[in-house]
């Protein structure tokens, strides 16, 4: 694998005359956290499954643990991917569930229920594992969730909102939980509206807008980029405005949120 474990060249998704993304290029290290964010509708599901080969992309490419994101059998054993709703079956119950997903990676049974234990044990999950997830809280189902994308140890996994619906323990978990993936070298792409959290796990955060990547920076780099006072929801707020006043002034989208260190590479 090579050092950078997710690169995109020029991705593009046009749905009709709908551009939901345009033109996103990354280069994120393995063993980091990257955390994307952006208002609703900017792009960053669309951007997430392009990188986890289930929407090709209109243009551009993108390799994800150096495997083409086009070779999607290949790329499958390498990635785990929560969506913000996880597929999860109602008519199973957590352990049942967890084992398809073992299978589903090749892993029997018997292997898989030493890992499912402990997983569920992590998420406080053990006394519920035998009810059926029809009967879960929301927060419940994304447990069951998050251990299946984990389950597999990928290199890279992909995240869409994995603390909304949970408790603060469980949410507490979740972050114990991605800062200690990173120690062991997995990359971390950690899509959400909460900004505290990538304030907290984020090596670097990419903010797209209206389907650009419209600035690129640590987390205490881009803080300073806010006129007002030096917090994430600032800078987020301004950044994320620019293009607003930037149309109003006549002045081209996106010029004015340029991290000192550079990429608005868009
Ligand atoms: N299958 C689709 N067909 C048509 N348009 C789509 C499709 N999927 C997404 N879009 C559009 O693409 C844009 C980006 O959507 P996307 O879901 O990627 O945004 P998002 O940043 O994940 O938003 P949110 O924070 O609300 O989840 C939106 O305008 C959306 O309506």
């Amino acid at each position: 694998m090579t050092e950078d474990a997710i690169v995109a060249d020029g991705l593009t998704k046009r749905f009709g005359e709908k551009t939901a993304v345009n033109d996103v290029s990354l280069s994120i290290p393995r063993g980091t956290v990257y955390g994307f964010l952006g208002p609703n509708g900017a792009g960053k599901t669309t951007t997430m499954r392009m990188l986890t080969a289930l929407t090709e992309p209109t243009a551009g490419s993108a390799t994800v643990a150096g495997v083409p994101v086009s070779n999607r059998r290949q790329l499958t054993r390498h990635i785990g991917y929560l969506p913000a709703d996880p597929p999860v079956f109602d008519e199973l119950t957590a352990w049942e569930q967890l084992r398809h997903v073992a299978r589903l990676h090749g892993v029997s049974d018997g292997d898989a229920d030493e890992r499912i234990e402990t997983l569920l044990d992590r998420f406080d999950l053990l006394a519920d594992a035998d009810d059926r997830i029809a009967s879960y809280s929301t927060g419940m189902a994304k447990k069951v969730g998050i251990i299946a994308a984990l389950f597999h140890e990928p290199d890279v996994v992909f995240l869409d909102e994995p603390t909304s619906g949970l408790d603060p323990r469980a949410a507490r978990t979740v972050r114990d939980t991605i800062a200690d993936l990173v120690t062991r070298e997995m990359t971390v792409f950690l899509s959400t509206h909460i900004l505290p959290i990538v304030d907290e796990l984020a090596d670097t955060i990419g903010v797209i807008n209206e389907g650009e990547l419209v600035a690129e920076a640590p987390p205490a780099e881009l803080k300073t980029l806010a006129d007002e006072s030096p917090d994430l929801e600032t800078a987020f707020l301004e950044i994320t405005a620019e293009r607003d006043r930037d149309a109003t002034d006549g002045r081209s989208a996106g010029s004015g949120a340029t991290a000192a260190e550079g990429p608005t590479d868009v």
